[in-house]
């Protein structure tokens, strides 16, 4: 049975879109300083926490009772050495939040002219989202920037937002500023939001005006043998892409990989741009998280894929913050992905090296 989420589908569309916006007018201002490395080593911006900071405080109107998994917390903004930082994210946030309202959105969300937050609201908003998870009840999940070095590049990246009831991913919106609007003309106009309730397919529409125009269907078309390609990470750190290579000989794939940040993969892959999502592990011991996979996995299975690890298991996200122990993904629609999931065990069996 399909839960009906029509008014989480709404609000999260409207919040992925401000942050959208936030985003790509951030990425033409952003200056040196505005970049800071956590202690993963992994880079953070004025965007990212600006649009957590948006994010959150939509959520917090609209459904003040659910917790929220959020990538980001404000500890590093709370100390002196932050402040400048602070006081640019807090400038950001609420020039977004204060901005005029567009069809569909409502000004009891907290969005509009008279909206405005001081600090402390805003770094309690992005603080909202250190929530530890768990397998019972109602989670929001939020990526404000999935891709943050594709973000840095210029290149693609995605707000990314999905909503888990008892562990299973109900709803997801996946905001890509920088994807073109039809993958078959890349030169063309860019900006897209994607998204699927559980029940009621996957559907995209454009990022300028998402409430106002027909939203159009999406799902994965069966691909000949040979136009299938694998769709990849950028970062080589990220997943273990000399497998890849590997897993595309076993299927007899000859296109290129697409390689390309974010969860805009996900997107890709369900509107049948490619075939196959594969991530391997590079053997660092890093844990997936919640947000990098919520939003497109619930994306692709309403487009009619699969998703699931090396094993061939689903992705459990009532785990907490992360998916546990690193078994890898793959996805692909549903006529490909069992062969795709042999091509990886042989692989894994044959290159021990590799696996
Ligand atoms: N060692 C690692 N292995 C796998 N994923 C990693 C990783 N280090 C960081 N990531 C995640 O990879 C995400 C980007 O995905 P992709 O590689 O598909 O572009 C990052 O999201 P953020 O950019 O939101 O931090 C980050 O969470
Ligand atoms: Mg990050
Ligand atoms: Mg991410
Ligand atoms: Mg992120």
């Amino acid at each position: 049975m399909s839960l009906n989420l029509a008014a989480e589908k709404q609000v999260a569309i409207a919040a992925v879109r401000r942050a959208c916006v936030l985003t790509s007018s951030v990425f033409n201002k952003l200056v040196k300083n505005e970049t800071v490395t956590k202690d993963d080593k992994s880079p953070v911006t004025v965007g990212d926490y600006s649009a957590q900071a948006v994010v959150n405080t939509i959520l917090s109107r609209t459904f003040p009772d659910d917790p929220i998994v959020g990538e980001e917390d404000a500890t590093d903004l709370r100390q002196e050495s932050g402040f400048a930082l602070r006081d640019r994210i807090i400038q950001l946030a609420n020039e977004c939040i204060t901005g005029e309202l567009v069809p569909g959105e409502k000004e009891e969300w907290g969005l509009g002219p008279n909206q405005s937050q001081s600090v402390d609201e805003l770094l309690d908003a992005i603080d909202r989202g250190n929530y530890d998870g768990g397998s019972t009840g109602r989670m929001w999940t939020l990526d404000p920037i999935d891709g943050t070095k594709g973000f840095l590049r210029g290149e693609q990246y995605a707000v990314c937002l999905a909503l888990i009831i008892n562990a299973r991913v109900e709803l997801g919106v996946i905001g890509c500023p920088n994807l073109p609007v039809n993958g078959a003309n890349p030169s063309g106009p860019r900006g897209c939001i994607f998204y699927a309730v559980r029940g009621q397919g996957a559907f995209q529409v454009p990022l300028a005006d998402p409430f106002t125009t027909t939203p159009t269907r999406v799902s994965i078309p069966v691909l000949p043998g040979d136009q299938l390609n694998l769709l990849e990470s950028v970062e080589k750190a990220h997943a273990k892409l000399s497998f890849n290579e590997l897993v595309a000989r076993e299927l007899g794939v000859t296109r290129a990989p697409t390689r390309m940040d974010s969860q805009a993969k996900y997107c890709a892959l369900a509107r049948g741009d490619g075939g196959v999502y594969l991530r391997i592990p590079t053997g660092t011991g890093y844990k997936e998280k919640i947000w990098d996979h919520a939003p497109g996995s619930v994306l692709v299975e309403e487009a009619g894929g699969i998703i699931t690890d090396s094993r061939g298991q689903p992705l459990n996200f009532g785990l907490g913050r992360t998916l546990g122990e690193n078994y890898g993904v793959i996805g692909a629609g549903k006529d490909v992905h069992p062969r795709v999931l042999a091509a990886v065990q042989k692989v894994q069996r044959e290159s021990p090296e590799e696996a």
